[in-house]
């Protein structure tokens, strides 16, 4: 099938070159525009995991009182247990401190392995989905949408989630419990000192919310960056990248701007990583400050006097206590709001739509008794987005059991058509029906089981013959298997292999020739026996003895099926019962062949003119 332009792709920010680190280039900006997200949808991916999540809120509570104790501890130390030299109560606060310590440290390991586990839970939970929506997306939607850009989405995006989703709702409740604890304990040591330290957390929490932005927006151009960059990866190091880099000598070209998209990655990663080296220099100067504030405060007459030493020494170990929590807090922050930017990248696709969408309640289809006639209704047909219609009422019906052959110019339409039946594409218009039934009704498995697709471009995975055969009908035994390997012309072929059938393919069927790949394709569809066959241009990447021995095979199952092949070579669709002539969308003639060579129209100059090309190329 041939794919047009590409119109729109919502998802691809990194096209061509990009402007200067610091600018925001009009993908860029485009990339901030974010999707809404809303918390209560990021709170139901947390929603199964209610239990753990409680038990780990428990957990930080009881950690945060348990270690409020310290200080109290420190201060019975320094103003009563030495001052009096009282050695059993020294020991005793003593032992409590190191207790203190031992239990807050093994509940931090025990709540860090729930929290881990709940993390990613969510977060495989979230990557399943996406991938299981996004499979369920039209075929429209991967011609639009760059390769790159859906693997940077499914493993980056969700990748940077991952340290929020894990620690986000451990560290706000360990964090907020710990201040919270600690502040009420700092108001009883001392209201004054008190007060003087919880001045400087305003402006705090506004530095870090300012550089939180700045680095959500790096982060965002650093995500589009490295969508281009796969793109890059996915497009320059593949065997057909390579093979074209090679032949049309663009190897540099392609390296010099893979350099360029990882140079500016480099730097967006060197801004941020400043942005937040400067927000830890800002933070660690307050850090130092105010302990030599509180000391100051506490020397002041006002408000100072009567504070004993140990309560000072108690109130700073406190307020370390104090910004510890609240950096965290702002931490998370920061996390925060570069990961909503996450969330709302991959809503953004957990709520694309499917074009095309199984029915709610699909007609029942007994697959064993389907007779397999095929009609197309007054069919037009646009592309999305796309105002020309590329088929236009199109009125034809293929009686089951017989091959109707669709023959035209390129461009005219001819794969257009044949993606109507298994629902590649939907129509804009009329109906396409098997024995009936509009194919939108049927429900997609029974669908797939009918209509059987054996295309020009074949794609084989990367796994051996036999896996790639079994992908059609995972319970398939040998025997039928060889059944239709033979019966595709490639028997021989895949006994000759070193391996047989457990033989690799290579990345998309490379190891083997375009003639051989197609054949197997051909294999691999007569595995699911459908009672439809769609061939689209099935025999074009074969030599001329071979087109014929797997014209022999496909007109021998032919005889069997209904059958819409499409090709270009008129001689192949010579006994086709019925001839179809697509021209602009719409049909032009119909008839089988010594009709329509009768006729003298547009069938009759085409095939004069390929006779004459083929005696041209016999008589060299
Ligand atoms: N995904 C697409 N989006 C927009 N337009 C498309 C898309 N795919 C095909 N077209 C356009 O639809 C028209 C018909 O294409 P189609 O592939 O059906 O022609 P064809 O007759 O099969 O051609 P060929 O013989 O070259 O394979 C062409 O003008 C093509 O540019």
């Amino acid at each position: 099938m041939t794919h047009g332009p590409v119109p729109h792709n919502p998802g691809h920010a990194g096209g061509g070159r990009m402007g200067g680190p610091s600018r925001v280039s009009k993908a860029d900006q485009s990339q901030l525009t974010l999707h809404p997200v809303s918390l209560r949808r990021i709170g139901r991916l947390f929603t199964p995991y209610k239990g753990p999540l409680l038990l780990v809120v428990l957990l930080i509570t009881g950690s945060s009182l348990v270690s409020l104790f310290q200080p109290f501890l420190v201060r019975g130390v320094i103003d009563d247990a030495l001052p009096h030299a009282n050695i059993s109560l020294l020991a005793w606060l003593v032992a409590a401190m190191i207790a203190v310590a031992a239990i807050t440290a093994v509940i931090g390991v025990w709540q860090t392995w729930i929290s881990t586990r709940v993390g990613q839970g969510v977060m495989h939970d979230l990557r399943t989905k996406l991938f299981g929506h996004l499979q369920a997306q039209s075929l429209g939607f991967f011609t639009r949408t760059h390769g790159g850009e859906v693997q940077s989405r499914m493993t980056n995006d969700i990748n940077g989630m991952q340290s929020l989703v894990t620690n986000s709702a451990t560290a706000v409740a360990a964090n907020v419990t710990t201040a919270i604890g600690t502040a009420i304990a700092m108001i009883a040591l001392s209201p004054w000192l008190a007060l003087i330290s919880l001045i400087v957390l305003p402006p705090s929490v506004w530095v870090a919310r300012k550089v939180a932005l700045l680095r959500r927006d790096i982060t965002l151009k650093q995500q589009a960056h490295m969508a281009t960059l796969q793109n890059y990866v996915d497009e320059g190091l593949s065997v057909s990248g390579i093979r074209l880099a090679k032949t049309v000598g663009s190897t540099g070209r392609d390296a010099e701007r893979f350099s360029g998209a990882s140079k500016e990655l480099a730097d967006l990663e060197m801004q941020s990583q400043l942005a937040g080296r400067w927000r830890m220099a800002t933070m660690q100067i307050v850090f130092a400050a105010i302990p030599a504030v509180i000391y100051l405060a506490a020397g002041f007459p006002v408000g100072g006097e009567g504070l004993s030493i140990g309560t000072v020494v108690a109130f700073t170990a406190l307020q370390s206590g104090l910004f510890r929590p609240v950096m965290g807090l702002m931490s998370v922050g920061v996390q925060w709001v570069t990961a909503m930017a996450f969330f709302s990248r991959i809503f953004e696709w957990l709520d694309l739509v499917p074009e095309i969408k199984e029915p709610q309640q699909p007609a029942s289809m007994d697959l064993a008794t389907v007779r397999g006639e095929v009609r197309f209704e007054h069919v037009d047909f646009a592309y999305d987005g796309h105002e020309r219609n590329v088929l236009t009422d199109v009125d034809l019906t293929i009686p089951a059991g017989t091959t109707t052959a669709i023959v035209g110019h390129t461009g005219s339409g001819k794969s257009t058509l044949a993606s109507l039946l298994p629902r590649l594409n939907d129509v804009s218009a009329g109906r396409v029906l098997i024995d009936g039934v509009d194919v939108r009704e049927m429900r997609f498995a029974d669908l797939a089981a009918i209509v059987g697709v054996v295309s020009q471009e074949t794609y084989l995975v990367h796994a051996s013959v036999r896996q790639n055969l079994l992908v059609a009908a995972p319970d398939a035994d040998d025997e039928q298997l060889w059944d239709v390997l033979e019966a595709a012309r490639i028997a021989d072929l895949v006994r000759g292999l070193p391996q047989g059938m457990d033989t690799m393919v290579g990345a998309r069927g490379h190891r083997f020739s375009g003639g051989e790949q197609q054949r197997l394709a051909i294999a691999r569809t007569l595995l699911r026996n459908p009672r439809v066959l769609v061939l689209d241009e099935a025999t074009s990447a074969l030599d001329n003895t071979t087109e014929a021995q797997v014209q022999a095979a496909l007109d021998h199952l032919a005889s069997t099926r209904t059958t819409l092949t499409i090709a270009h070579r008129l001689s192949t669709v010579e006994d086709a019962q019925q001839i179809v002539v697509l021209d602009g969308g719409r049909v032009l003639e119909r008839g089988t062949a010594p009709e329509l060579r009768e006729r003298g129209g547009a069938f009759a100059e085409l095939s004069a003119r390929q006779r004459e090309g083929a005696g041209e190329v016999d008589a060299h």
